[in-house]
């Protein structure tokens, strides 16, 4: 039956893996550009969703909107709704450090938050959740066998875009060592960890607030191919 937020009656339209970028554009251009026999299963809020094959591989890829409150949304209705085991966020971050460059990969070791998202949601006190280790490793291999480099590391997971103190970037590279910012992968990791389901992300850096680089909406939503390349390879 159908989720406030999914369309889907039949269950088994959702593979058991589902790639998550933020933009519904990007998952669009995931499944316009790698997918074959591509089925869509939603369009509710504009928030799309498809199941296709890679490499002859099923695999779906369906948007989670811009923050916390927003993938829990969907990685829940995924998870507990429609038997998905795997999701893997794939998305844009912003980097703490010249450490990482723009189109660098990121692979989430965890992600530390001041969010209240996993406290109000489950009555998680802590501030630092991890991804899924033997999803981790398997997106590794993937990584080396296609010979794309990637950072392991740990992200900040913000509910705030723009800050009033636009430095504060630097204390919490200090003092927590995130290398980059983005807005969804506490909010996955908790729901997948709730639910005893598994859970990855994927950041490429869009943008860099130690160095002001920065690259544009378009390139953001076409161009961050090498991530993609990899979380593919989780097809089943
Ligand atoms: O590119 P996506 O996946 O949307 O991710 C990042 O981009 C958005 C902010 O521009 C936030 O959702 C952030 O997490
Ligand atoms: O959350 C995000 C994503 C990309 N770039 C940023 O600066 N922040």
């Amino acid at each position: 039956m159908p989720t406030p937020h999914i369309e889907v009656r039949n269950k088994n339209e959702i593979a058991k893996t589902v790639l998550m970028p933020g933009d519904p554009l990007r998952a669009k251009f995931i499944a316009d550009t790698f997918l074959t026999d591509v089925k869509q299963f939603n369009s509710v809020r504009n928030v799309l969703g498809y199941t296709g094959n890679y490499k002859g591989r099923r695999i779906s890829v369906m948007a989670s909107g811009m923050g916390m409150p927003s993938i829990g949304i969907y990685s829940y209705e995924l998870y507990k709704f429609y038997d998905v085991e795997n999701i893997v966020r794939i998305g844009s971050c912003g980097g703490y450090t010249s450490d990482v460059k723009l189109y660098d990969v990121i692979l989430v070791k965890d992600a530390w938050s001041e969010s209240t998202y996993a406290k109000v949601q489950g009555g998680y006190e802590g501030n630092i959740i991890e991804g899924t280790p033997e999803l981790n490793q398997k997106l590794i291999k993937a990584a080396n066998d296609l010979g794309i480099p990637i950072h392991i590391e740990r992200i900040h997971s913000s509910d705030v875009f723009y800050r009033e103190n636009p430095d504060k970037y630097k204390e919490i590279y200090e003092k927590y060592g995130c290398v980059a910012v983005e807005m969804e992968s506490f909010a996955l990791f908790h729901n997948a960890k709730v639910l005893g389901k598994n859970a990855a992300c994927l950041l490429t850096v869009s943008d860099n607030l130690a160095t002001k680089e920065e690259t544009t909406s378009e390139e953001r939503q076409n161009s961050f191919t090498n991530m993609m390349k990899i979380a593919l390879e989780l097809a089943e």
